[in-house]
């Protein structure tokens, strides 16, 4: 089973109980790699009808979401990174979806004109969709808060310094992402990689969510009612990760695997198909492109070289099927 985690004392200065939850948070973290959080205070929008909310992009009139199409898809279109996704026929992963940066909830102050990571995110028109990209914005700020106490907990629960989890995150370009997992209509299939139906508990089943590590640090995922999420275990079982109100998903991504050398587990995860249409939203909490990462020496052998977060990441995306083909662009990375 995934465990639940009730981090409450994570917002208060109740220091006692801060420490079970440290501790709980760190066994989480080495053990199955997945943790379900609950009762998180202060201004976090999880309830149903926030998530119906920011899941209003995705009912915009086609031509609407073309304009936010990233360029690998809308080829006249200026951005390669942040952006709209549209389903694709023919792949394990079926879902639609936007991928919104850093100045969504912070302003310009941290784009540049030639790396692509720190492209301006394409929103919808205010018109179209009024208060939107407020709620996005006050979305991504709570997800960024609480990331960042999850970090602090993360730490003190492994013996970290808490500044070493917390540096790099200055001018950080994490990446909040919806998605809308339509039902898959039969020319989904068409010219299909052979993974999309696998056997679960004695029945076929079919995948939207190809299995995947996540490449960075901390994931925190809002998901509706549907089901269909499933973490693998160490005995190589896949375990579903249910829906509860009010709670987040949180799991850990490749980089925290390399940066702790190993001790923080980036877990495989997938999606099943269910009977109605899914959406969910993770935070993908990341560091700021520039900020260096320095391995932590824990296992009594050298660490690894320090690298750039930006480098690590541009040579992980191009591999996921939402961004396939940009490994040919010459870019700045
Ligand atoms: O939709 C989900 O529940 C999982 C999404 C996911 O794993 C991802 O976007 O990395
Ligand atoms: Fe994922």
């Amino acid at each position: 089973m995934i465990p639940t985690l009730d981090i409450s004392p994570l917002f208060g200065a109740d220091v006692e109980h801060r420490d079970s939850v440290d501790r709980a948070l760190a066994a989480a973290a080495t053990g199955p790699g997945f943790v379900i959080v609950t009762r998180l205070a202060g201004d976090c929008p999880l309830d149903e009808r926030s998530r119906a909310d920011l899941a209003a992009i995705f009912a915009l009139p086609e031509a609407e979401k073309r304009r936010l199409w990233r360029q690998k898809f809308a080829p006249r279109n200026a951005n390669v990174y942040r952006g709209y996704f549209p389903v694709q026929n023919g792949a394990a992963t079926y879902k639609e979806g936007i991928d919104l940066g850093p100045d969504l909830a912070h302003g310009p102050r941290i784009q540049a004109d030639d790396d692509p990571l720190l492209e301006p995110t394409p929103l919808p028109d205010e018109r179209s969709l009024p208060g939107w990209r407020e709620a996005a914005a006050r979305y991504y700020r709570a997800m960024e808060q609480i990331a960042a106490l999850l970090m602090a907990s993360l730490a003190r629960g492994l013996a970290i310094d808490e500044a070493v989890f917390a540096a790099p995150f200055a001018q950080g370009i994490s990446t909040l992402r919806m998605i809308h997992y339509p039902l898959r209509p039969p020319e989904s299939f068409r010219g299909a990689e052979p993974a999309i139906a696998v056997e679960h508990e004695g029945e076929v089943r079919q995948l939207v969510g190809a299995p995947h590590t996540d490449s960075g640090i901390l994931t925190l995922l809002n998901q509706d009612s549907t089901g269909g999420l499933q973490a693998r275990g160490r005995d190589g079982r896949w375990l579903d990760v249910p829906p509860q109100p009010a709670s987040l998903v949180v799991n850990f991504g490749k980089l925290l695997e390399l940066w702790t050398e190993g001790r923080v587990r980036a877990t495989e995860h997938r999606v099943l198909a269910a009977a109605s249409p899914r959406l969910s939203i993770p935070f993908f909490y990341e560091p700021g492109a520039e900020a260096l990462i320095q391995p932590l020496a824990t296992s009594g052998q050298p660490p690894l070289a320090p690298f750039r977060y930006g480098d690590y990441l541009w040579k992980r995306m191009v591999k996921f099927v939402e961004f396939r083909g940009l490994e040919r662009r010459t870019v700045a990375r």
